[in-house]
């Protein structure tokens, strides 16, 4: 059988994860990567992989199945997943949860006229954690549900910070607050704000020259990611980035909490440990992509989302296997 030929757009951290994840997937193969820098200064893992302008990708339209777009959230995607939609199938991680419902007009849009699939939003949150949210709330329709993240590094939010003006590197830990997580465990349903349930810890190393609180003020008031959290900045030098704070380790857990008609007490709980989180992303990003090829095949076109894509979908076998062995 012929391989799902893969596109990476964008070569960060979830770039380089991608091409890792490839290479777990028998029916999957690497055409290429695509930069907005030059070619000549972006290394692949692997041997052999083109490195392209990202502004010749419409000459590839026929050598590629599937784009992953491994670009920014903040100010990459906006622009990207749109423009590329048009031209291919794509998959994106797209995590300004505010801004979802536009992103995803604009992308549908773009498919549409396009005769493409592009599933937005796909990682772990958004993503896993979003169909463990609707599983919670469709199964135990009363009861309340919970998310918590960390403590670990947000790649949404240390790519947001990269992006102000002054920044020369930056990461962010996410941090769930104690005193939440104990009352939701305790079965409370406590009604909890942003600010309640986790605070933000960033590491920020500022260009020559820069205005270290104007960079502050910019990063803890900015909208969808920081202003709603009690957010820490400390500025540490680049060597001390590189040597503390080069791994990428995450996790978390959604909860729902309820009772079912005869009122017993139900919990439902799904949690993440992960030692890198642009790896675990890229792999689900593998996966999608894999529906978003069978998608295309069966006529589908637009934008999707996790709440869309049947699971079957997902998995390398085929629809009577996953019957007769995973049923
Ligand atoms: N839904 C989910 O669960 C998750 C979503 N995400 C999303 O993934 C997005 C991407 O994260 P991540 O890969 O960590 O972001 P990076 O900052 O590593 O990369 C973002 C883009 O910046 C460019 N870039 C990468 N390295 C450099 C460099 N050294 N110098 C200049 N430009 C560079 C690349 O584009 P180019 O090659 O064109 O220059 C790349 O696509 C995040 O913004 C987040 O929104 C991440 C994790 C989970
Ligand atoms: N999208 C997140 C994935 C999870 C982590 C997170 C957070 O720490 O705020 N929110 O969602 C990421 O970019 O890492």
């Amino acid at each position: 059988a012929t391989k799902i030929r893969i596109g990476i757009v964008g070569y960060g951290n979830l770039g380089r994860g991608v091409e890792s994840a490839i290479a777990q997937n028998a029916d999957m193969e690497l055409a290429g990567v695509f930069t907005r820098r030059d070619p000549a200064g972006v290394r692949p893992l692997g041997p052999d992989v083109p490195v392209r302008p990202l502004d010749a990708i419409g000459g590839f339209r026929d050598d590629i199945d599937v784009l992953i777009l491994c670009g920014g959230s903040r100010s990459d995607l906006p622009q990207q997943g749109p423009a590329l939609a048009a031209w291919f199938n794509t998959v994106d991680s797209f995590d300004n949860h505010a801004r979802i419902p536009e992103y995803f007009q604009a992308v549908d849009q773009a498919a549409r006229a396009g005769g493409n699939v592009a599933v937005i939003s796909v990682g772990w949150d958004p993503g896993l954690f979003s169909l463990n949210r609707l599983f919670g709330e469709a199964v135990l329709p009363q009861g309340a549900s919970y998310t918590f993240w960390g403590k670990g590094l947000s790649q949404g939010h240390s790519d947001a910070i990269r992006r102000v003006p002054g920044v020369k590197g930056a990461v962010q830990y996410t941090i769930p607050l104690d005193e939440a997580v104990e009352r939701v465990r305790g079965g409370e349903l406590p009604e909890l704000s942003t600010r309640e349930k986790h605070r933000r810890d960033c590491y920020v190393v500022l260009e020559e020259g820069a205005d270290a609180a104007a960079v502050q003020e910019a990063i803890v008031t900015m909208p969808d990611y920081f202003a709603d959290y009690d957010t820490a900045v400390n500025f540490i030098g680049e060597e001390q980035l590189r040597r503390d704070h080069a791994g990428m380790p995450h996790g978390g857990f959604v909860i729902r909490s309820g009772r079912t008609g005869e009122g017993a007490a139900q919990v439902m709980e799904y949690s993440l440990k992960l030692g890198s989180n642009p790896g675990f992303t890229s792999s689900v990003l593998l996966a999608y992509a894999r529906a978003a090829f069978r998608l295309r095949q069966q006529g589908s076109a637009g934008a999707k989302t996790v709440f869309d894509v049947a699971p079957g979908l997902l998995s390398p076998r085929s629809a009577a296997a996953l019957r007769e062995e995973l049923l």
